[in-house]
């Protein structure tokens, strides 16, 4: 079995198809070259992350390709439907970064809750002179322990931010479609384990009066998630974190509410305009920002590949 890994893979994805006997080409195909790549070289598996793009020509003049592999989670750049009519396996790795979002959460967390991104920003250009002052007005901080933490969306990087506000003291609330109850486990790193219960609500308005630091994670919706009334009806000083998509909270009417006061301070890794986010929240200082990098840790990134690798070699066996 030949892979092409078109937009790179993990030395531990890999040395895990090397190991199972699969021949790897970790070659950066043009789009335009990718065909007769994939014919010449008989490749059978074709891997790619978010770059190369997998539509139904490619598709049609490729007969001889079994699996399509995508290293993440969204499939937009892939004809998923169309290929599984065509009898290919579609395989992606929907959990392999939730942690690392996870932990991005708790970084812009604590980050607002400690002023770390305004610190940051204030202290080379003000450092001696207003020290002091930069002192005083950052003392407004909070602990995250013993604080309400509400978490929108309890799938897999949901439970993730759950199981991290438990560990850290929080009072954990969460916000589904329909209530339900999940056991999650806490993994300690000496093989230990616990596990505990925890019941969603779908009570919107009653969930937004309590949590004191709000962690959206949801797919892209139509509508805003949090839009005017939803603000109207959050806790005064409230933090957000949006690490899921843009479009799933009102950019415009965050900032509004930044000016009012009524959000102490929220941060974005996702925007409604990527690659060139809204200036306006560039601008703000109240925001915590990254560039959309939930999952790019090295972390993720092996175990992306690893899980792409075991899911090909369990294919190959079923194939065979
Ligand atoms: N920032 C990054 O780099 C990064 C990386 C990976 C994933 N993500 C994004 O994070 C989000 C969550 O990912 P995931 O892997 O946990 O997805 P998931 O599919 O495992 O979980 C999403 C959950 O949200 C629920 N949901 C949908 N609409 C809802 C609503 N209106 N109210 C409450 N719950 C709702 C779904 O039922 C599901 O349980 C996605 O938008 C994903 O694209 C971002």
């Amino acid at each position: 079995m030949k892979v092409l890994a078109n937009d790179g893979i993990s030395k531990a994805g890999e040395q895990a198809l090397k190991n199972a006997g699969i021949e790897i080409l970790d070659n950066r195909v043009a789009q335009d070259h990718v065909i007769n790549f994939i014919n010449e070289n008989n490749v059978d598996v074709l891997l790619v992350r978010s770059a190369t793009k997998v539509r139904q020509d490619l598709i049609d003049a490729c007969p001889g390709l079994k699996i399509i592999g995508r290293g993440g989670i969204g499939m937009d750049n892939i004809d998923v439907e169309y290929a599984i009519d065509k009898g290919l396996y579609v395989i992606n790795t929907p959990t392999a970064s939730s942690k690392s979002v996870a932990e991005l959460v708790f970084g812009h967390f604590f980050s607002l809750a400690r002023f770390l991104h305004e610190s940051n920003r204030l202290m080379p250009l003000e450092g001696e002179t207003h020290f002091d002052a930069m002192k005083k007005s950052f003392s407004k901080a909070y602990e995250l322990s013993g604080k309400t933490l509400g978490v929108i969306g309890f799938g897999s990087i949901g439970q993730e931010v759950v199981k991290m506000g438990i560990s850290l003291g929080m009072k954990v609330i969460v916000l589904t479609r329909k209530p339900k109850t999940k056991v999650l486990t806490l993994e300690f790193f000496d093989g230990q384990t616990l596990n505990f219960e925890i019941t969603s609500t779908n009570d919107m308005d009653a969930f937004l009066k309590e949590a004191d630091f709000i962690s959206i994670n949801t797919p892209k919706t139509n509508e805003y998630i949090i839009d005017t009334p939803q603000f109207e009806k959050m806790k005064d000083g409230v933090y957000i974190v949006n690490t899921a998509r843009g479009g799933v909270i009102n950019e415009v009417s965050l900032i509004d509410f930044i000016e009012s006061g009524k959000v102490a301070g929220a941060a974005l890794d996702v925007f409604e305009k990527e690659p060139n986010p809204e200036v306006l929240l560039l601008m703000n200082p109240a925001l915590s920002l990254s560039p959309h990098v939930g999952g790019n840790t090295v972390d993720a990134q092996e175990k992306i590949g690893v899980e792409l690798a075991e899911q090909i070699i369990k294919i190959k066996e079923t194939i065979q």
